[in-house]
């Protein structure tokens, strides 16, 4: 399998939804300039809001999304894939989905996946989310085509999550990503340290767009976006939390060469946890 570049578009999401279209649209196309063929784009990427009202007067179902036609335009353009991040796309009169979208260089839909893991934390320094309120959790894992392999998709706090990644990966995934807003707080402590363990875990390329800086809403996210290989290198990052693109060139075949070093992914073995039920994984 030949090499291709894929790029991470790092973004500050204001509040403003044709905005930061525009902008995750200029950086992708930058992107694609600079020979990239795949390009990823945080979560969130058409809007970061902290306030409910405002956030679902943003908001509508995909079918009238202001962002989505942009990427799918942009994609068809360039002839390229993208990946983006999440988009709040509107389920019922108060729920949304924190929906991520695979575009083909058709400009199609190949892939939607719905975050899992609900952000319900409350941080150090009063810094409280409760994700649930105005958000369903999706309850399926995806795995889509890509032309160099197969991609795992999953969301920001999911990252924490290593049982689906697992799942992914033993599912066929070669390239994970976790496209993330995470807190600077969190971001500092834990980001890279979790993003190559699944790395490490699963022997995929993991592919982490994020958000970074203070945002129109008040929220501050770490930024760092990277790309780690499956033997736990990274191998690109945007080392501040600035906007901006960083570019990757990535090699397939390192995949099976992470996975015949260490094939801790074909090891795994049942067990038992004697005094809990059985059931425990379960849910
Ligand atoms: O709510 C929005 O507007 C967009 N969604 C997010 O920012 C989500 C849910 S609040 N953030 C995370 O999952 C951060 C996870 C994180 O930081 C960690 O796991 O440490």
């Amino acid at each position: 399998m030949k090499s291709f570049t894929a790029a991470c578009i790092q973004m500050r999401a204001g509040r403003d939804v044709a905005q930061n279209a525009a902008t995750a649209a200029a950086l992708v196309s930058d992107a694609a300039a600079q020979g990239a063929a795949f390009v990823l784009t945080p979560e969130m990427t058409s809007l970061l809001e902290t306030k409910s009202d405002d956030l679902f007067a943003h908001t509508r179902v995909e079918e009238k999304d202001e962002a989505l036609p942009v990427f799918r335009a942009l994609a068809a353009e360039k002839k390229i894939w993208v990946l983006i991040g999440s988009l709040p796309v509107k389920l019922a009169e108060r729920k949304l989905a924190n929906r991520s979208f695979l575009i083909s260089p058709e400009g199609a839909i190949a892939a939607r996946y719905d975050k899992i893991h609900m952000f319900d934390v409350d941080l150090a320094g009063g810094e409280s989310y409760r994700e649930s309120k105005n958000f369903e959790a999706g309850r399926e894992a995806v795995i889509a085509d890509l032309p160099w392999g197969r991609l795992g998709l999953s969301i920001c706090y999911d990252l924490r999550f290593p049982q689906l990644y697992r799942a992914l990966a033993q599912a066929g995934a070669d390239f994970l990503t976790v496209p993330a807003a995470f807190t600077r707080q969190t971001g500092a402590a834990h980001w890279h340290t979790l993003l190559k363990a699944r790395a490490i875990e699963t022997g995929c390329f993991v592919f982490a767009p994020a958000q970074g800086g203070k945002h129109e809403c008040g929220r501050e996210t770490y930024g760092h976006s990277l790309v780690v290989a499956p033997w736990g290198e990274i191998i690109a990052e945007a080392d501040h939390d600035e906007p901006g693109i960083v570019l990757a060139e990535i090699d397939p075949s390192r995949i099976g060469e992470a996975r015949r070093r260490v094939p801790s992914l074909g090891h795994d073995r049942g067990f038992s946890l004697p005094g809990t039920v059985p059931a425990r994984q379960a849910s």
